[in-house]
């Protein structure tokens, strides 16, 4: 396989990135509220976008639908003449799977992927390194790493992830791992163009403090642009200002996250018109109606967008 060469001067990954929520229609992949989303986050300063991750229920989608899921966000954005990045969201625990999936999914009009560690199975350190640095061998196109132990059940320690860091198609991580001195240390010692965004919802503004270079957040999905200020006002050096800015829109992901996400989510997307359903996949249930009338009462009485001082 081709590798891409981790160019020392590209800014590399960055910013604010959504994981696009998956909109569904009486069961159904919904492509008319699919390119809705995608044309709304085009105007809004978001750095790129994740489909089929964990906001996306990809766990969830057919192979065919993610396909299309795929096909009509990147048709969406070239109909508006615009260059957003897309990446997509891949999982499994087994390794020669993954390896197939990357050879399918070669020429679809993705930029790169964001592949979880396997999970259930509950492999060692050797284990995770052989499985990230077999994707990686097998894939042209660049890949992040999502470590989120709570979720697999294993923990990608730092000095694995230093050495997958150092393979040029492995080109950064998305840091859940709950535990701050990891994320503190990885930080410190990552190599120079190896990103880490957070994937914690809650800890954005500390981890931008800390030297992250963005966040993957299903929260920015609303007041997107106060998400993306946050870090705007820490890369202009106005500390006090994205603090202040942080306390108004921390209560958000709190609420987002209060029930299994993407529910909350979903039911404010469908509530500000942006999609046609709340509907989501089970497992997961949507919002109960107490969560509902609390979004519902939010969205009334939120600042609009971009307007928190
Ligand atoms: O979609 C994702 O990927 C995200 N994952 C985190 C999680 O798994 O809980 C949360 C983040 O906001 C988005």
């Amino acid at each position: 396989m081709e590798k891409v060469t981790r160019d020392p001067n590209s800014p590399g990954l960055s910013g604010l990135w959504l994981p696009l929520i998956t909109p569904f229609l009486e069961g159904a992949l919904d492509e008319a509220s699919t390119r809705r989303l995608v044309a709304h986050y085009l105007e809004e300063p978001v750095d790129g976008l994740i489909l089929a991750a964990t906001t996306g229920e990809g766990l969830t989608l057919e192979k065919a639908e993610v396909e299309r899921l795929v096909a009509v966000s990147a048709e969406t954005i070239a109909e508006k003449g615009r260059d957003l990045p897309l990446y997509l969201g891949l999982s499994g625990s087994d390794t020669r799977k993954l390896v197939k999936a990357l050879a399918r999914t070669a020429d679809w009009p993705i930029v790169g992927y964001l592949i979880a560690c396997p999970y259930y199975s509950r492999p060692s350190q050797a284990g995770l390194f052989q499985h990230f640095t077999a994707l990686a061998e097998g894939s042209s196109k660049p890949i992040m790493i999502y470590n989120i132990p709570y979720r697999t059940g294993v923990n990608l320690e730092n000095e694995t992830l230093l050495r997958l860091a150092e393979h040029p198609n492995i080109v950064g991580l998305k840091d859940c791992c709950a535990d701050a001195s990891q994320s503190f240390e990885l930080l410190r010692d990552r190599p120079e163009g190896f990103a880490v965004l957070t994937g914690e919802d809650a800890l954005y503004y500390s981890a931008l403090v800390q030297g992250a270079d963005g966040g993957i957040l299903a929260s920015g999905h609303v007041m997107t642009a106060d998400f993306a200020g946050i870090r705007t006002r820490l890369l202009q050096g106005d500390q006090p200002a994205a603090l202040r800015a942080w306390q108004q829109l921390s209560p958000i992901p709190r609420l987002l996250f209060s029930e299994p996400s993407p529910a909350a989510a979903k039911h404010w997307l469908w509530r500000s018109g942006l999609i046609a359903s709340p509907e989501v996949r089970l497992p997961i249930t949507p919002a109960t109606e107490v969560l509902a009338r609390q979004i519902d009462r939010e969205i009334a009485q939120s600042v609009p967008s971009g307007l928190i001082p």
